[in-house]
């Protein structure tokens, strides 16, 4: 029987604190990140230690709320773990690894890429768990791959297939549309229309100024999920809102916000039942279990909105297992990555030049 070819596919996230004690190191690698904080060089060597600490406090509560740290580690291993078991079905014709890095909190980079190396891929898949692009998230893990790679021989020779998002790949907005039907099945039946309000994380509009594309790619999967959702459900009333929550610092962000949507909402178009969906996070932690769970679902309550649901995290539902294998399954099929001016694998280039 022939060799099969390895593929080793590595899976980006953010990470969270696991600790209450990891909340400052945490904010403080978040902080530091040139893609998150555009800080002038004079400040750096001591500004992102600063904000760090000035914040921990209110994190620590998010956390202290949600049971003492972030879910996004054990759940984005188990992402892992199913996709590896998908993939190496017995009639897959590769031999795949998975591997996670995430950005600001364990495992690392290094962490992942040394198993990686051992595994010696012929090919090597990029995927990052962002759906949508930004600079602050898909470009951040991409710079620093670019980074630390150069320390792993064997891997800067694969071949490398980049999946840079997949706003609108079918199987993920399948697996997104799941979410929210099942949570419209557990609305008590009524003859009110149903507002469906997509909850993104914000970023700075200045960012997207600057040609970051995070807005359009959510615009797209916000409406592409709203016309499957309408086709399915033509017997009821779907009113489709897209908003942004977890404002952080002075700047202007991505509006409107999600809590004054929620009071808007209420007060003058009458909603009765809402379902809120988390549309930038596969996975669940502190903005799906505190924000969205406890602070939302309250300020629903308060503004006499009767019904509530908070259509579930992605985590490791079958339908989005499924998706992501077959998003690796179709960036193979894809020539190998390369990006001809910069180089440097952010698949976000200003310079539009990271065309396959
Ligand atoms: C400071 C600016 C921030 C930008 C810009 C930002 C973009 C961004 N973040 C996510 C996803 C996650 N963010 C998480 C935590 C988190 N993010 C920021 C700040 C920015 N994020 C802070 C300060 C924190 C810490 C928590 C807090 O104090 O509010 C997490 C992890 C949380 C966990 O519980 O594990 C994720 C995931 C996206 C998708 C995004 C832009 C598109
Ligand atoms: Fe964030
Ligand atoms: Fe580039």
């Amino acid at each position: 029987m022939a060799e099969k070819q390895r593929v080793g596919i590595l899976l980006f996230n953010l990470g969270g604190p696991e600790t209450l004690d990891d909340v400052t190191p945490f904010l403080e690698n978040l902080f530091s990140d040139p893609d998150i904080m555009d800080l002038p060089p004079v400040v750096k060597t001591f500004l992102p230690r600063f904000l760090a600490r000035r914040r921990a406090p209110k994190s620590r509560g998010y956390y202290e709320a949600i049971g003492g740290g972030s879910p996004l580690r054990r759940i984005t291993d188990d992402q892992a773990a199913l996709l590896e078991r998908a993939l190496n079905h017995p009639d897959s014709p590769f031999e795949a690894k998975v591997t996670v890095a995430m950005r600001y909190a364990p495992p690392r980079i290094e962490t992942a890429l040394g198993p990686l190396e051992a595994f010696r891929p012929e090919k090597l898949v990029l995927l990052p768990l962002y759906p949508q692009r930004s600079t602050t998230t898909t470009r951040s893990s991409f710079r620093e791959f670019s980074e630390r790679v150069k320390d792993f021989p064997a891997l800067s020779r694969a071949a490398l297939h980049v999946v840079p998002a997949w706003p609108e790949f079918p199987p993920y907005l399948e697996a997104l549309t799941e979410t929210i039907q099942a949570s419209i099945e557990r609305l008590p039946k009524n003859s009110h229309p149903i507002d469906v309000l997509f909850s993104a994380h914000g970023i700075p509009v200045k960012r997207i100024r600057q040609g970051d594309p995070y807005q359009a790619d959510t615009e797209t999967t916000v409406a592409k999920v709203g016309e499957i959702l309408r086709k399915r459900h033509p017997e009821k009333t779907l009113r489709i809102h897209l908003s942004y929550q977890s404002r952080v610092g002075p700047l202007k962000w991505l509006g409107p916000e999600t809590k004054q949507t929620i009071s808007t909402l209420a007060a003058n178009h009458g909603t009765v039942n809402l379902v809120l969906v988390p549309v930038s996070f596969v996975s669940d932690h502190q903005e799906t279990l505190f924000e969205m769970d406890i602070t939302y679902r309250e300020l629903a309550k308060e503004s006499r909105i009767l019904h509530f649901e908070r259509a579930p995290a992605l985590n490791i539902q079958p339908s989005f297992i499924e998706a992501l294998s077959r998003i690796v399954e179709a960036a193979l099929e894809k020539e190998e990555f390369s990006c001809k001016k910069c180089r440097c694998r952010c698949g976000i280039c200003p310079e539009k030049s990271v065309e396959n």
